[in-house]
C-alpha cells in the first residue's frame, strides 16, 4: 500500500485571486455598486482638472463668459464628492460581504478536512489559519478596497494625460522609479526596524511585569533602583529603534516629496515647451499639472500600503489553501449489508520519522463478529483502530473493508461505513434531541431516537431530565456524567447505523455502575455489525468474539476469552491482575 500523507496547501497568488474573484462573484449586486461608484467617483476626479483647463483656455480666449464650463466644473466637483462618499460605502459593504463569506467557507471546510489531514498537520496549523490569519485578511480588506480605488484613480489620471497630450504622459512617468528606488530601499529597512521595535518593546513589557510580580523580593533585596535601571534600559533600547523608524519613515517620505517634486518640474517644464512650439495650450498643461497634483495622495496611498497588501495576500494564499482541499463528498458505495468483513494484512506504523509502533498486524474480524484489541499503554491499540477508522493512512501494509482497500474508498464512503466513538467525546451546546441526531444520516423522529437511547441503556434517565430531549446540554447546561456522555456518543452510532464500529472509550471506572451500563450499551450496539473495541477493562475483552493481545506493536495472542485463558500466556496474566 503507499502512503500519500495530505497537508493542506498555501495557495498561489492566481489561486487566492480566484477564491477573492468566487466571493465577490457571489454578492453581484454588492459588487457592481462599489466597483460602479469607485468608477464614477476616480472618474469625477480626474474630470475636475480636465475642465479646469478648458476653462483656463476659455479665459485666456477671451471670448464669452464660459458659463457652461463653470457649470460642467461644479457637477463634476459635486458628483465626486457624493459618488466618493457612495463609494466607501458600497466597498465597506463588498467588505463585510467578502468578510462574512470566507469566514463562513473557511470554518465549514475546516470542519470537513479529512482526519488523515487534521492528523498530519497538526490542530495548531488548521486553528491559526481559520482564526489568525482568517481575521488578518479579514481586517485588511478595507486597506485592500482603499488601494484599489487608489489603483483606479490612478489608471484613470493616466488615461487623462494621454488624453491631454502623450508627451506630458512620458514626463508624469518620471516619478516611478523615484518611488521604485524609495520603495525598494525602505520596505526591508521598515520591516526590520518594526520587528526589532516590537522585539524590544516586548522586553521592556517582560521587565515592567517582572518588577510588579516580583515586588515583594524588589522590596525584600531592595531591587527598586535596579530594576528601575533595568527599565529605563529596555526603553531606551525601544526608544532608539523607534526613532530610527521614524526617521527611516521621514527619509521615505521626503523621497516620495522628491519624486513628486521630480513629477512636477517635469510635467511644467515639458508643458513649457509644448506651449512655447505651440503643440498644446496652456490650459492643457494646467489640467495635466492639477491631474498630477490631485494624484498625490492616491499615489501615496498605494505606496504606503504595499505592506498591508503584501501582507493580506500571504494571509489570504493561508486561508484559501483550506478552500482549496476537496470538501467531503456524500459516500457513493452503500454498505452491502448490516455489517462487512475487516482484514489487516501485514500493516506497519510509524507517526512522521517516530519509530515503528505497529510491525506487521495481521487481522480478519469477519463480518458481523467482534474483536477486542487488548495490552498495555502504548502496544498500539489505538493506533490500529485509526487505521481501520483511516483517521490516517498506514506506512505500510493493506487494510480492507468487504475486501475493498481502506485507500481506495472514497471519504463519504468510508464515513459512512466505519462509526467511531473515541476518547474524546464532545457534548454541543443545544438541545440533547440535537446532539444525539446531528451525525444521523435523515431526519429522526422521537420515537426513533427513544429506540436509539434504548438501545444504549439511556432511554431511562433521558426521560427523567427537566425538559426530556430538550433539555440543553454541553458546557455551561444541564451537567451530565462521563458514562451518560458515551451513552449518547453511542446512541449518535445507532442513529448512524454504521455495518462497522469502534470503540475506544475509556471513561468509566472499573466495577462502578456506570462501566457496567456502558457495557450493556456497547454490548447492545455492536451485536450484528463488525466491532473492533480498545479494551480498556478486561471484561469489554470478555464480552467480544475474539481478543487479540497487543505488545510493542505486534500481536501476541489471538483467541477467545476462554482460549487464551486455557493458554495461560500473556491474556491470562492480564486477567489474573484484572481480577484480583
Ligand atoms: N499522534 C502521535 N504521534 C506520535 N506518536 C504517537 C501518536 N499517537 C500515539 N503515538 C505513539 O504510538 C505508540 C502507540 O500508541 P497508542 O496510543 O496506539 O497505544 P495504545 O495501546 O492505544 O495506548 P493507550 O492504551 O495508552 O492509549 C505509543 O508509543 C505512542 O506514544
Amino acid at each position: 500500500m503507499t502512503t500519500s500523507i495530505p497537508t493542506l496547501p498555501i495557495a498561489t497568488a492566481r489561486e487566492s485571486f480566484a477564491v477573492l474573484g468566487e466571493t465577490v462573484r457571489a454578492h453581484p449586486g454588492a459588487a457592481r455598486l462599489a466597483f460602479g461608484w469607485t468608477g464614477l467617483g476616480a472618474a469625477a476626479t480626474v474630470a475636475v482638472p480636465l475642465v479646469l483647463g478648458r476653462l483656463v483656455d476659455a479665459v485666456r480666449g477671451g471670448g464669452a463668459y464660459p458659463y457652461g464650463l463653470i457649470v460642467v466644473l461644479a457637477a463634476a466637483v459635486l458628483a465626486g464628492a457624493v459618488c466618493t462618499a457612495l463609494a466607501l460605502r458600497g466597498n465597506e459593504r463588498l467588505g463585510s460581504l467578502i468578510a462574512a463569506d470566507l469566514r463562513e467557507r473557511v470554518v465549514e471546510r475546516t470542519l470537513g478536512l479529512p482526519p488523515a489531514l487534521l492528523e498530519n498537520v497538526g490542530g495548531g496549523e488548521v486553528s491559526s489559519r481559520v482564526t489568525e490569519d482568517l481575521e488578518d485578511f479579514v481586517a485588511a480588506v478595507p486597506v485592500v478596497a482603499q488601494v484599489l480605488s487608489a489603483g483606479v484613480t490612478v489608471v484613470l489620471s493616466a488615461v487623462g494625460f494621454l488624453a491631454l497630450d502623450w508627451r506630458l504622459a512620458l514626463a508624469f512617468v518620471v516619478v516611478f522609479p523615484i518611488y521604485g528606488f524609495s520603495l525598494r530601499a525602505y520596505l526591508p529597512r521598515a520591516a526590520r526596524l518594526y520587528a526589532t521595535e516590537r522585539g524590544l518593546a516586548a522586553e521592556r513589557g517582560r521587565v515592567m511585569l517582572e518588577s510588579l510580580h516580583g515586588r515583594s523580593t524588589v522590596h525584600a533585596y531592595g531591587m527598586a533602583a535596579l530594576q528601575t535601571r533595568r527599565l529605563a534600559a529596555a526603553s531606551q533600547d525601544n526608544l532608539t529603534v523607534a526613532l530610527r523608524a521614524a526617521r527611516s519613515y521621514l527619509w521615505f517620505s521626503k523621497s516620495m516629496n522628491a519624486a513628486e517634486a521630480a513629477g512636477l518640474s517635469a510635467v511644467l517644464l515639458t508643458g513649457w515647451w509644448l506651449v512655447r512650439t505651440d503643440v498644446v495650450t496652456v490650459g492643457a498643461v494646467t489640467a495635466a499639472a492639477l491631474l498630477f497634483h490631485r494624484l498625490f495622495s492616491p499615489l501615496g496611498e498605494l505606496l504606503l500600503s504595499f505592506d498591508d497588501v503584501q501582507r493580506a495576500q500571504a494571509s489570504l494564499a493561508r486561508t484559501a489553501g483550506v478552500l482549496l482541499v476537496a470538501p467531503p463528498a456524500p459516500g457513493i458505495r452503500a454498505a452491502p449489508g448490516r455489517s462487512v468483513a475487516v482484514a489487516v494484512s501485514g500493516v506497519r506504523h510509524a507517526y512522521g520519522e517516530g519509530p515503528v509502533v505497529l510491525q506487521g498486524i495481521d487481522l480478519d474480524v469477519p463480518a458481523g463478529t467482534s474483536l477486542a484489541l487488548v495490552g498495555g499503554s502504548g502496544a498500539g491499540k489505538t493506533t490500529l483502530a485509526n487505521l481501520v477508522a483511516g483517521t490516517f493512512p498506514a506506512t505500510a501494509g493493506t487494510l480492507t473493508l468487504d475486501g475493498t482497500g481502506i485507500q481506495d474508498l472514497d471519504a463519504g464512503t468510508l464515513r459512512d461505513w466505519v462509526g467511531v466513538v473515541s476518547q474524546e467525546t464532545y457534548v454541543f451546546t443545544g438541545t440533547l434531541r440535537d446532539d444525539v441526531t446531528f451525525a444521523a444520516k435523515g431526519p429522526c423522529g422521537d420515537d426513533q431516537i427513544f429506540a436509539a437511547l434504548r438501545a444504549v441503556r439511556a432511554d431511562t434517565w433521558v426521560k427523567a431530565l427537566p425538559s426530556g430531549l430538550d433539555t440543553l446540554v454541553g458546557p455551561g447546561e444541564h451537567p451530565l456524567t462521563a458514562a451518560q456522555i458515551q451513552q449518547l456518543a453511542l446512541a449518535r452510532l445507532a442513529l448512524r447505523d454504521p455495518p462497522v464500529i469502534i470503540l475506544d472509550e475509556a471513561t468509566a471506572e472499573a466495577g462502578s455502575a456506570g462501566a457496567r451500563d456502558l457495557e450493556e450499551a456497547a454490548s447492545a450496539l455492536i451485536a450484528g455489525r463488525t466491532a473492533i473495541v480498545v479494551a480498556h477493562r478486561l471484561t469489554q475483552a470478555r464480552a467480544c468474539d475474539a481478543i487479540a493481545v497487543l505488545t510493542d506493536g505486534r500481536i501476541a495472542e489471538t483467541g477467545t476469552h476462554d482460549e487464551l485463558l486455557a493458554r495461560g500466556g500473556h491474556y491470562a496474566t492480564l486477567w489474573a491482575a484484572w481480577s484480583r
